[in-house]
């Protein structure tokens, strides 16, 4: 496979990764792409959390974003090329029931950058409340494979992780590749290796995918395999051999943030060729 085909595959794979059932009529989430978890990673567990009234991952991955700008750059060598296209989402712009369930002022901008080897998503979160706020963020990233059987995760060895299938039983990962052959859903801490690499396992040629991060402190690992498969009404009962969706973001714990303060973080997802 030559790298143009590379790269064309992994555009397609990251472009093309949604469900052949997701709901495309802004209902519902879009179960694909890159879909932005923000105040609140699943449910609140505390009732007492101020993001306890929000649905399951909150506000910002089912509210319609302002688009605010674009710019692309033309090199000479055309690989370094960049398009870059920013929105923006204030919480008065959020559907009337998720502003009622989180009533806060903030200010989100949102920050999505292709070049040639590289998809970079950044968020920056601006609380312009009077008081603090707490919030988790997560790049919710679905990612296409040819088959489940030969997709490893690499980069998690020797983290704690939450697994949510055993009702919150912690572990430590022993395994260099995480593979996946049954349900997985996994919140790996305190991800200190700047580089989580996803092998898709592609026929080819294998198809790595490099997942760097800024100022994000957890990656989740999710397949929900045949039983929740068919649970979910916008999502193929067969997709799950063809996907898994590793996450990057913090949720493990909220971010607290000051009155009049800004937070940034965000991942760069490279082919690593
Ligand atoms: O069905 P959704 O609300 O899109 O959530 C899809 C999945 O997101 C994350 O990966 C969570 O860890 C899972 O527990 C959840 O099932």
């Amino acid at each position: 496979m030559s790298v143009q085909n590379l790269e064309n595959k992994v555009i397609l794979t990251l472009g093309s990764g949604s469900s052949a059932e997701a709901i495309l009529d802004g209902t519902k989430a879009i179960r694909g792409g890159i879909p932005l978890v923000f105040p609140q990673f699943g449910t609140a567990k505390n009732p007492n959390d101020a993001t306890a009234k929000l649905p399951q991952h909150g506000i910002a991955r089912s509210s319609i974003w302002e688009f605010l700008s674009a710019t692309s750059s033309d090199n000479k060598d055309h690989n370094d090329d960049e398009v870059t296209a920013t929105f923006g989402l204030t919480g008065s712009q959020t559907p009337k029931n998720l502003r009622e369930a989180w009533p806060k002022k903030f200010q989100l901008i949102y920050t999505v950058s292709l070049t040639a080897r590289t998809l970079k998503t950044s968020l920056k979160v601006k609380n312009e409340d009077n008081e603090a706020f707490n919030f988790h963020v997560l790049f919710h990233t679905y990612f296409l494979a040819p088959d489940i059987s030969k997709v490893s995760i690499l980069g998690l060895s020797n983290l704690t992780y939450t697994d949510k299938v055993l009702n919150g039983a912690r572990a430590l990962e022993s395994r260099e590749k995480v593979t996946i052959d049954q349900e997985v859903d996994r919140i790996y801490e305190n991800v200190t290796s700047d580089e989580i690499v996803v092998d898709l396992g592609e026929e080819k040629g294998n198809l790595n995918v490099k997942i760097s991060n800024t100022n994000l402190r957890d990656t989740v690992v999710w397949n929900p395999w045949i039983d929740k498969s068919r649970g979910m009404s916008d999502f193929d009962d067969e997709e799950y051999k063809v996907m898994v969706c590793v996450e990057t973001g913090t949720v493990a714990d909220y971010i607290l943030l000051s009155p009049g303060q800004n937070w940034e973080g965000g991942q760069i997802l490279s082919v690593a060729i």
